[in-house]
């Protein structure tokens, strides 16, 4: 069953050589404009499974209780529930394990969604429910990514036109990271290549957007270029604690209007934000990121401004 709303609904957008409509539907100019609608995955078939040095840790020491998981996931929706954000769900299906993390499977973007190609098989199968689910959302798609691997959490959005991409080798792989970044710069935007240790997954776990020129950033493990790269562009920098990084404590969503859901456990990043006069939504997530990845990487914005 398509939604009333669903109208919008094409497999390409895209323009080849740019100049792509951006949508009139679903206005998404930047990740830091007031969010209104946001795609989440649900957590009933949420596995804990080994797939990254983060996952496999915690697996090994003290695996995931799954139902308080599912728990801390209802909390989460409760946050976004309580801040006027309309909460938009991909099928639950049982043979999707991590489908929890609506980040990756697609991107959204001003003139449509990407539909990414996840690098591990158990998470293909990601990327064909997300068409399914913007297929019934009457969200056009814009391209699918096909020379490459490629990852939503590798699709970091800094401000309005200008985009830092990820590219760990295992999850997206270069060939996919030059095709999204051609995309785009046949688009007019600013795109930077990220080349990361695999080690941190996605880009998303140490460079996440807080608010108009204000950035929170793991110095310790973030190549220095880019914070300079974001100082020059006039961005303020809260940096995040290693430690708290590799718990996912800069994993955290904006919701724009000074408002942001982060981890509780993420002391210094929560303080940081309070102090400079934030409302923060501060969640129990310790649980179900024990399986590999936090707040932002289990949010698709879908809408904003
Ligand atoms: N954007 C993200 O960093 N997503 C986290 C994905 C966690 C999942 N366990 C994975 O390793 O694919």
């Amino acid at each position: 069953m398509l939604d009333k709303t669903a109208n919008d609904f094409t497999i390409q957008a895209r323009i080849t050589g740019g100049g792509t409509a951006p949508m009139q539907n679903w206005r998404l100019p930047n990740e830091t404009d007031p969010l209104s609608d946001v795609l989440l995955g649900s957590p009933a078939h949420l596995k804990h499974l080994a797939t990254s040095s983060l996952s496999r840790k915690h697996l090994r020491e003290d695996p995931c209780d799954i139902q308080v998981a599912q728990g801390q996931h209802a909390e989460m929706v409760s946050a976004y529930e309580h801040f006027g954000v309309t909460v938009h769900m991909h099928r639950p299906e049982p043979e999707l394990p991590m489908q929890v993390y609506a980040r990756d499977s697609s991107v959204m973007t001003p003139y449509g969604a990407i539909i990414t190609a996840m690098s591990q098989w158990w998470r293909r199968g990601e990327n064909y429910a997300a068409i399914r689910t913007y297929e019934r959302l009457g969200i056009p798609i814009y391209d699918m990514v096909t020379a490459g691997t490629f990852e939503g959490g590798d699709f970091n959005v800094i401000e309005e036109g200008c985009v830092l991409i990820g590219c760990g080798g295992a999850r997206t792989n270069e060939a996919g990271a030059r095709q999204v970044a051609g995309w785009f710069e046949d688009e007019g935007w600013e795109v930077k290549l990220a080349f990361i240790d695999e080690y941190y997954v996605h880009i998303d776990l140490m460079v996440v957007p807080i608010a108009e020129k204000l950035t929170a950033v793991c110095t310790d493990c973030t190549d220095p270029w880019i914070v300079d790269w974001l100082k020059g562009k006039g961005h303020e920098i809260i940096d995040v604690p290693f430690r708290d990084t590799m718990n996912l404590g800069c994993n955290v969503m904006s919701l724009g209007n000074g408002r942001v859901i982060a981890p509780e456990r993420s002391k210094t990043l929560v303080e940081a934000l309070r102090a400079r006069g934030f409302e923060v939504a501060a969640i129990d997530t310790a649980e179900i990121s024990k399986t590999g990845g936090g707040i932002h990487c289990m949010a698709q914005s879908l809408r904003r401004g």
